[in-house]
């Protein structure tokens, strides 16, 4: 078996939020949170609404900056790039997916995929090649020009899946990536995302309220009393 190496690693990672209301309390969040992510391993991260989920996502993926502790990505630590940096690395390292689809409007399936190629510097034609080779793999070579108002809710996450890898990414964050979508497609999702982190050597962090996707990823943990706890 080959040896998976470490993409993300979470040192101790505490998070509130300011109190909104004149004389409130913060509101403590993570509380020196560990995690570490390794390439072709999924981590499922569950627990009630509000527990904090998308927040930890957010710092883990650099679009939020903790109080205190370390998230480090393949090696850098994200306090120490500035925006230019975070964005270039974002976009370039990591592929995000969140329940709804998030496509561009006016820009058919295949233009969805080969944009950001494009944004990290691919020509037009290696982006293009690249994102034809996606969506084939997410079975929609037969949609290719298709725009978001033309594509079913299943087909639109599909093709938010394909973006997601366009960039070759190290590590994928699913936000309820199946959260908007009917038993079929969700099954339809779930099979891709995991066959994919296994295909191609990706880390897969996904926040769910669905435990039996939670239960196909490598492993499992529920968010209680702001910290990780291992889903028994
Ligand atoms: N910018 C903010 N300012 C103040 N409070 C916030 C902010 N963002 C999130 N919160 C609060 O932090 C808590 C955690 O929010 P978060 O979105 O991380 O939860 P979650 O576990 O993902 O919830 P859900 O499952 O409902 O999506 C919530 O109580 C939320 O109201």
């Amino acid at each position: 078996m080959m040896k998976s190496s470490e993409v993300l690693s979470l040192k101790q990672v505490s998070k509130s939020f300011p109190a909104t209301l004149r004389g409130g309390q913060p509101i403590h969040i993570l509380q020196q949170v560990d995690l570490s992510l390794s390439d072709s391993t999924s981590v499922a991260i569950t627990g009630r609404s509000g527990s904090g989920k998308s927040t930890l996502l957010q710092i883990s993926a650099g679009l939020l900056s903790c109080d205190s502790g370390q998230v480090i990505f393949e090696n850098r630590e994200l306090s120490t790039l500035d925006d230019v940096r975070l964005s270039m690395l974002r976009c370039r390292r990591m592929g995000f997916i969140f329940q709804s689809s998030l496509l561009l409007d006016d820009f058919n399936a295949l233009e969805n995929v080969q944009i950001p190629a494009m944004i990290a510097g691919c020509s037009e034609k290696e982006a293009q090649k690249r994102a034809l080779n996606l969506l084939q793999t997410v079975g929609l070579a037969d949609r290719l020009y298709h725009t978001s108002d033309q594509l079913s809710g299943g087909e639109r996450q599909r093709v938010a899946i394909a973006r997601a890898l366009v960039n070759e990414p190290a590590v994928i964050f699913a936000d309820e990536p199946t959260g908007s979508l009917d038993e079929r497609n969700a099954q339809l999702v779930e099979d891709l995302l995991l066959n994919l982190v296994a295909e191609r050597k990706v880390a897969l962090m996904l926040i769910t309220h669905n435990n039996v996707f939670a239960a196909r990823c490598d492993f499992v943990y529920h968010l209680h009393n702001r910290n990780l706890e291992v889903d028994a």
